[in-house]
């Protein structure tokens, strides 16, 4: 991807699919984007892979491409304490740990269509595992505390969560991608 520097507007065929099955996910990050990437959004099923997140979330991608036959946007996320992934029970699991650290991680990957290389996007947001605190809406949120808080995901307004975490980090790049590739949607979304 080097030297692609500020380049001629790329016409898209349509507005980016984000695809996910997660309704919470969308709502945070409708509210991260705004309207300063037009998208819509839908569900697929799509097969759970192996390997390493970032090939992961690429190859999410391309298969997603060539569903939507267009750009498509995918995310993955995970609370990166080992192995452990927000799993219930997580918290009488790390009892047992003297180290409560952990980070969020997201992964976005964007595929302009079928058989573009996907281009990744990574956010992360350390904390640590707390008892849990706060609405049990969302995840894991109510178990993570971000570093420098003394709330948890959970217990926090959703604006100040979407600011600090690790799906509106790797957002910001996103969107630092967008205003640089000056994408142009062709057809504005209407299939
Ligand atoms: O359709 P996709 O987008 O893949 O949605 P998913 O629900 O499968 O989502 P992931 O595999 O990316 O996420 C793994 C788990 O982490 C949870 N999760 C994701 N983002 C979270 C966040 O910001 N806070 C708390 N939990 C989150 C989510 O609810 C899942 O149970
Ligand atoms: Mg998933």
């Amino acid at each position: 991807m080097s030297g692609a520097a500020a380049a001629a507007a790329r016409a898209l065929p349509k507005a980016v699919t984000f695809v996910t099955g997660n309704a919470k996910k969308l709502e945070e990050v409708r509210a991260i984007l705004g309207s300063s990437i037009p998208f819509q959004s839908l569900k697929l099923d799509l097969p759970e892979l192996q390997g390493e997140p970032e090939d992961i979330s690429k190859e999410k991608a391309r298969m997603a491409a060539s569903q939507v036959n267009g750009p498509v946007l995918v995310e993955d996320t995970c609370l990166c304490f080992n192995a452990l992934k927000g799993l219930p029970g997580l918290n009488n699991l790390l009892l047992a740990y003297e180290d409560k650290s952990a980070f969020a991680m997201c992964i976005f990957s964007l595929a302009l269509g079928p058989g573009e290389e996907p281009m990744t996007f990574v956010g992360k947001t350390a904390g640590k595992i707390v008892p849990a605190r706060g609405p049990a809406d969302f995840g894991w949120d109510p178990v993570f505390q971000p570093a420098g808080f003394d709330q948890t995901y959970a217990e926090m307004p959703k604006s100040v969560k979407n600011q600090i975490s690790h799906r509106g980090k790797a957002l910001a790049l996103v969107k630092e991608h967008f205003a640089a590739a000056n994408y142009k949607v062709q057809n504005d979304g209407s299939a």
